[in-house]
């Protein structure tokens, strides 16, 4: 098995994943202050809390879009594991041929999330990641990653209401069971829902029109699951799409990352 952890903004989610099966995954807050140390005990006590030892675990691999903490995660992972770590980045093998106007400054998320799905799934895909940000990912029936959308995530959103409406408040993420609120709570509840469901409805259609092809939809991320049932398009939950693409990028760029680690070229160039 080997160790993924994808440091998103708000949450890092630390799993343990070969090809056979996931064997672990957990979320940990994302705090920009944390130093390698509180990072290394994290994935230590992830480890402990499932029984694992460093013995168990062959590899690692950190995806990151904070940059901030790329290193950091990196460090405190080599420390608990005791060998280099690989960091998704621009350069390495990853079967996804990106068509963008600058391709390197893609979410390494993004590229993971696209590389799960043309790994397991069929395409062309389309691809939603509702996290902190809501993102769309376009993949194209040769695996091009063609484009996609980046928009304001559930919680961004709400946060950004609430602050700037004197009489609302906060609301927890869940469906008030119908579409018509009655009172301020199940409005902002249905709204945020609701808006968010119709809206990847709606774009599901308008990329398959530009694309002019049918699509398979995948959903995943934090919220995917509470949003999901809200919408009416067939949209595959997959909660592990990360780890998965994480896991492929791994196993692509292994041999060379361990040689080029082994000359001492430097552990986290490879090509
Ligand atoms: N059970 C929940 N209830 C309410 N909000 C939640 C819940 N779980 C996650 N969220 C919200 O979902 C968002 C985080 O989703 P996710 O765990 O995918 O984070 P992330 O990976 O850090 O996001 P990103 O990858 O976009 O940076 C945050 O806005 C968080 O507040
Ligand atoms: C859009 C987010 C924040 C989603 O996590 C992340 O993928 C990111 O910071 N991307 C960089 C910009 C881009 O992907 O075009
Ligand atoms: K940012």
């Amino acid at each position: 098995m080997i160790l993924a952890i994808d440091i998103g903004n708000t949450n890092i989610v630390i799993g343990g994943i070969d090809e056979k099966k996931t064997y672990f995954i957990e979320r940990v807050s994302t705090v920009r202050t944390k130093t390698e140390l509180e990072y290394a005990i994290d994935i230590k006590n992830v480890l402990d809390i499932y029984g694992y030892s460093v013995e168990d675990i062959s590899g690692g691999i950190v995806c990151s879009v904070v940059p901030q903490i790329t290193n950091i995660m990196r460090v405190a992972a080599e420390k608990i594991l005791r060998r280099d770590i690989m960091v998704v980045k621009s350069g390495l093998k990853t079967g996804l041929n990106i068509l963008m106007d600058f391709p390197n400054q893609l979410g390494s998320d993004l590229v993971a999330a696209s590389v799960a799905g043309i790994t397991h799934y069929q395409v062309p895909l389309i691809i939603f990641d509702l996290g902190t940000a809501t993102t769309v990912c376009v993949v194209d029936d040769k695996k091009n990653y063609i484009g996609g959308m980046i928009y304001p995530g559930l919680r961004v959103s709400l946060d950004a209401l609430t602050e700037n409406a004197a009489q609302l408040q906060g609301v927890a993420l869940e469906s008030p069971g119908r579409v018509i609120g009655k009172n301020t709570i199940d409005c902002m509840k249905s709204g945020i829902l609701n808006s968010n469901a119709a809206a990847i409805d709606g774009i599901i259609d308008r990329i398959e029109e530009e694309l002019g092809q049918k699509a398979t939809v995948l959903a995943t991320g934090g919220l995917a699951k509470t949003v999901l049932p809200l919408c009416r398009r067939e949209i595959i939950l997959d909660e592990e799409l990360l780890l998965k693409g994480m896991l492929t990028i791994y196993q692509k760029n292994h041999a060379a990352f361990a040689a080029s680690a082994e000359t001492g070229k430097g552990a986290d160039s490879c090509g």
